[in-house]
């Protein structure tokens, strides 16, 4: 199915149109299993989720924190207090004004080296918070919805255009430690586990996202990474964007 394109008017428009649909795939995932999987990325990804389902009054109360499980699509190697954790970005922008909610760091424990640099860093330490990771997900590797970005590159995850990550066959969580966008170590979920996914929804804001936009919906640039991302045919796909990030672009 072609992916849906929901345009926002404001970043508030944008914030509730994504909680919303938050809300919507919590309640099917609740009504099936009875708690709701959903993984996050980092970038601006805290501030919309704040806007949505923290500081929208119609949304946060529709929140059943309790039956959540949150997963990061890509986490860097550094402490959780790091500024480039995308765990310390949900917490500060989200854990920390909602009750408790299971969410799964990285073992923070078996960081070595520094900050997510490659220098004094032990690549079968990483190697293992990469493994231990994938064995955190349900037995299946189904989640029910992921929230994802997407970089000017084109990048999704920390799925990076050209990077051999992207033929990934197996693993649903591989590691990563020559990420072109600092810091190098990262985590990220792969294709496989992308596909098995319930729902996909991209957030993009922003007139700096356009020329971006353009190669996937027009152009059809098979080398992003997000566009494959887009394309896939298991999940449904969702993208949220603001009137700049779209604008000149044909849907
Ligand atoms: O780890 C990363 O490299 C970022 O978290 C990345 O995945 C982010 O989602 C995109 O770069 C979009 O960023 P924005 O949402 O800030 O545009």
């Amino acid at each position: 199915m072609a992916p849906v394109v929901s345009v926002g008017t404001s970043s508030e428009d944008v914030a509730a149109r994504v909680g919303h649909h938050v809300i919507k795939h919590q309640d099917i995932a609740i009504a099936e299993s009875g708690v709701f999987r959903i993984a996050v990325s980092g970038g601006s990804m805290g501030k919309v989720l704040k806007k949505a389902l923290v500081d929208d009054k119609q949304i946060a109360p529709l929140v059943k924190w309790d039956k959540w499980e949150v997963y990061f699509s890509d986490e860097r190697l550094v402490p959780l207090d790091h500024p480039e954790s995308n765990y310390g970005l949900l917490k500060q922008n989200v854990l920390d004004h909602v009750p408790k909610v299971v969410v799964h760091p990285i073992d923070v424990s078996l960081l070595t080296g520094k900050e997510g640099e490659l220098a004094g860093a032990d690549e079968a330490k990483d190697q293992e918070i990469a493994d231990k990771y994938a064995e955190l997900l349900p037995k299946d590797g189904k989640l029910d919805l992921l929230l994802l970005g997407c970089g000017p590159d084109g990048h999704t995850c920390s799925l990076f255009p050209g990077h051999p990550l992207l033929e990934e066959k197996s693993k649903l969580v591989a590691l990563i430690r020559d990420s072109p966008k600092p810091p190098p170590r990262r985590i990220s979920v792969t294709f496989p586990l992308l596909a098995k996914a319930t729902s996909l929804a991209f957030i993009a804001e922003g007139e700096g996202k356009a020329p971006t936009l353009k190669k996937i919906f027009e152009e059809g640039d098979t080398s992003l990474p997000s566009k494959l991302v887009s394309d896939l045919v298991g999940p449904e796909v969702v993208w949220f964007v603001n009137e700049p990030a779209v604008k000149g672009v044909k849907l």
